[in-house]
């Protein structure tokens, strides 16, 4: 190999330092001037994939906002896909990377949190501001939790698709409303027309027969009363015609008044229906999700501060898609509002109900130990077994596994769903069809 005269390898060091946007340092400088000079130690090739690899994943999300970060990315990815690129440029490009990374991430954070306080501060203004407006309850909470931490993207996207769904039928309502309430104005002004109408002929009377009157005064013969008296007769009918009309027209608006005005209360608890429905479960009429979150929430401070137990169970239908497959789909329905009429019937008035997942629901029964729990669930089986469920005529027996955790002090009822959880996978696995105790360290 010959030898390249230092002067070229300084030069040919500094062009790549150029071309490569690197700081004309001491350390960038010595670096470029090894990788000319052949003096370069590779870099091992599946390493340089990797971090390929991690730019190429990480581009998307630390590169968006920031051109310069991206345009380094691309840089480094591009020196890296060379053949056996010099170990020390590679350190050096990295370097310059991952200081700029961490300024770009440092505003990436600070970013998204001054946009989730923004956004709360959004909502509880709005909140503050729409106090009369109850129906816009059940959005506003679910936004003010979406925005509390931890952001995680299935909550998130759990809370549109809930959230999508109440706009949807508050807007239709809203509109309703609001057309309602515009029939409702339109009737009051042509009421206040119509009395303004009757004003204006009763005046026209009254000086048609002051009118009379006067000529009444200047006769001086007896027939010339006779087309005066004509006349106050006429005028006198048409008077009594008009206020008859007006008096039915009036009735009518009266009456349609009425109407617009009851229809504008209830679409009104329309819209607060709807802003509950945000909590429920449409197709069982039990608590969805969130529901129970927010009842787990308000159970585990007051059974935690009145001294008594609390135990929550979590139940799955057993062989559920089989019963789908076989019976169709409209029927699997059907069977999971039976079973919540069935569970219905066994629980307490302070024992709450709602369907977490698709054939998976959760019981909260507050003052009650894991043992009475655990015997609650199995009197519920029981009752499954005497009130089959009636798809055309044919008895199903439905079952299920459940596991039951009692939430332990100071533990928060998340940590108790995932024991309770662990439980009933635990059920599924020893057969199904039975319930099984969570235990404190699962
Ligand atoms: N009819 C109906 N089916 C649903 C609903 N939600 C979920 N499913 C169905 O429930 C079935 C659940 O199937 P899997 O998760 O395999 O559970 P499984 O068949 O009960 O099996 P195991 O849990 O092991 O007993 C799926 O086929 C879903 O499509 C619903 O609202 N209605």
């Amino acid at each position: 190999m010959v030898e390249k005269n230092p002067s070229i390898i300084a030069r040919e060091a500094l062009k790549l330092l150029f071309a490569r946007q690197l700081a004309p340092t001491p350390e960038n400088y010595q670096a470029v001037y090894g990788e000319v000079a052949g003096m370069a130690i590779p870099i091992p090739a599946s390493l340089a994939r990797q971090i390929v690899h991690l730019l190429e994943f990480g581009q998307p999300a630390f590169a968006g906002r920031d051109e310069r970060l991206h345009e380094m990315a691309e840089q480094l990815m591009h020196f890296l896909r060379q053949p056996s690129p010099d170990l020390s440029t590679a350190e050096l490009l990295l370097q310059n990377f991952n200081h700029r990374l961490s300024f770009a991430a440092q505003d990436e954070a600070q970013l998204r949190d001054t946009l989730l306080r923004l956004l709360g501060l959004i909502i509880q203004n709005i909140a503050a501001l729409c106090l009369d407006d109850q129906w816009l309850e059940g959005q506003l909470d679910a936004l003010q939790t979406a925005t509390e931490p931890p952001l995680t993207l299935p909550h998130l996207q759990d809370i549109e698709l809930r959230l999508k769904d109440v706009i949807f039928k508050q807007t239709e309502a809203k509109e309703r409303l609001v057309q309602a309430q515009t029939q409702v104005r339109n009737l009051l002004a042509t009421f206040i027309d119509r009395l303004a109408d009757i004003g204006d002929t009763n005046t026209s009377y009254h000086d048609q027969l002051e009118r009379c009157a006067t000529r009444l005064t200047q006769v001086s013969h007896l027939h010339e009363i006779t087309p005066l008296l004509e006349e106050v007769m006429t005028a006198t009918r048409a008077m009594s015609e008009r206020c008859s009309t007006a008096r039915c027209e009036l009735q009518t608006l009266r009456e349609q008044s009425e109407q617009g005005l009851a229809e504008v209360e209830r679409l009104r608890h329309e819209l607060v229906h709807t802003s509950v429905l945000a909590r429920q479960d449409s197709q069982t009429g039990v608590l969805n999700r969130r529901g129970m979150d927010e009842a787990l929430e308000q159970e585990v401070i007051r059974t935690q501060a009145a001294g008594v137990p609390m135990c929550i169970a979590l139940l799955d239908l057993d062989n559920f898609k089989a019963l789908n497959d076989r019976l169709g789909h409209e029927a699997g329905d059907k069977a999971l509002q039976h079973l919540v009429a069935v569970a219905k019937q066994i629980m307490r008035n302070q024992d709450q109900l709602a369907r977490y997942g698709g054939e998976e629901f959760v019981f909260l029964l507050p003052g009650t130990q894991v043992q009475q729990a655990v015997e609650v669930m199995k009197r519920l089986q029981r009752k499954l077994t005497t009130r089959y469920f009636l798809q055309d005529s044919e008895r199903v027996l439905i079952t299920f596994s459940a596991g039951v955790a009692e939430i332990a002090p100071n533990e928060s009822y998340q940590q108790a769903l995932v024991r309770a959880d662990r439980a009933m996978y635990a059920a599924k696995r020893a057969g199904k069809n039975r319930v099984m105790a969570a235990s404190m360290d699962a």
